[in-house]
């Protein structure tokens, strides 16, 4: 398994611009994800690193050897990458065993041994060899797509929205086994994806793309306690987002006065809070007034839709036991600090 380095890939087309200056480095070994809305240029900057397509200006390393740019682009075929596409693109025709064998040596091909291997890598029965893909599941097609990728041990695993045609429960169990394998496989991967939860989850770092820029680099827990901005925040997970005046290192806000997660400068400010830091308490309790506008059931937890007397709205998240109903009045108490951006929000901060 190798490394990977993007450096200065810019890419347009037809003279709009859709990768601009990104820069980005993959350990080797570990799991990166793409994290950007749709037509940030996600799967461009997945497809100029597989080989499908040339930067206009920068370069692509793995493992420290330059596969495009600088003069050079190294044919897909011998970058010795495996790719997995959004829907498995397993041949028809071919059974599961044909397909997981097809990128290897044609002397290899006949090993069910190896074969047998990389299915239970992936969390497959190897009974299922000799199926046909149209006979498993969506998410067994996608795990066979790995094996497939990942047979000719290639130095680095692309992985483009592989669990999107998924339903929830599948997509769950699917996303874990690819984890496992990729874990296992000690495979350097990068994983393009639109939803956060999915980077979160799956990733050791998370890049977050926006209009062709990478905006943030960060691990999970760093992205989401200290985004870079207001947009990110609020990509990246629910957000609760106040006016305040920041005095003395503490925000006054609808909801009281803050302690701060970072220093900020006297002034007007808006505040981050994630709704899990809410507590709800009885209407005579200590904090603002808020009137409960909707609860949004999930069963394990609930978000509860809340309105200050001012008009300002905003939302909790709340365990399932114990929830208020709509109408009943609460107090609203924070847990922990919020992070402050000076401003509007819009301005990075130092
Ligand atoms: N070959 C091409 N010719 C012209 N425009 C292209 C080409 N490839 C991509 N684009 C444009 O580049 C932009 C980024 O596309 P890209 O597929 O990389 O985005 P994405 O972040 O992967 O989006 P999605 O999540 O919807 O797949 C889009 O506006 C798209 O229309």
């Amino acid at each position: 398994m190798s490394s990977l380095t993007v450096t200065g890939v810019t890419r347009s087309y037809g003279g709009t611009p859709v990768l601009t200056g990104v820069d980005l480095h993959v350990p080797e070994g570990g799991v990166t994800a793409l994290l950007g809305p749709s037509g940030c240029g996600k799967t461009t900057l997945l497809r100029l690193v597989a080989g499908f397509d040339d930067p206009d200006t920068g370069t692509v390393e793995v493992g420290g050897r330059t596969v495009a740019g600088a003069g050079r682009s190294v044919p897909a075929r011998r970058r010795r990458i495996g790719f997995v596409p959004q829907e498995g693109g397993l041949f028809p025709h071919l059974s599961v065993a044909g397909n997981v064998s097809f990128g290897l040596p044609r002397r290899q091909r006949r090993d069910a041994g190896r074969v047998a291997a990389l299915l239970e890598l992936v969390g497959l029965d190897p009974a299922l060899a000799g199926r046909a893909p149209h006979q498993l599941s969506g998410g067994q097609q996608q795990r066979v797509a790995l094996a497939r990728a990942l047979a000719p041990a290639p130095s680095l695993v692309l992985l483009d929205e592989p669990f999107s045609s998924l339903d929830a429960s599948l997509r769950e169990e699917t996303r874990q086994a690819v984890a496992d394998a990729l874990a296992a496989a000690g495979a350097t991967t990068v994983l393009v994806t639109h939803d956060q939860a999915e980077a979160l989850s799956m990733a050791d770092q998370v890049a977050v793309l926006r209009g062709g820029r990478l905006v943030q680099l960060a691990d999970p827990r760093t992205l989401y306690r200290s985004p870079r901005d207001l947009d990110v925040a609020t990509f990246v997970g629910e957000s609760v987002v106040l006016d305040a005046d920041v005095r003395g290192g503490r925000a006054h806000s609808a909801l009281g006065v803050l302690d701060l997660e970072r220093s900020c400068p006297d002034g007007p400010a808006r505040v981050l809070l994630r709704p899990e830091q809410l507590r709800l308490g009885p209407p005579s309790g200590a904090g603002p007034r808020a009137r409960v506008r909707a609860v949004d059931f999930y069963g394990h937890d609930a978000r509860v839709r809340l309105e200050l007397p001012s008009g300002v709205a905003f939302s909790a998240r709340l365990e399932g036991w114990d929830l208020p109903a709509a109408g009943e009045d609460v107090t609203v108490g924070v847990l922990g600090a919020a992070l402050p951006f000076p401003g509007d929000g819009a301005r990075v901060p130092a």
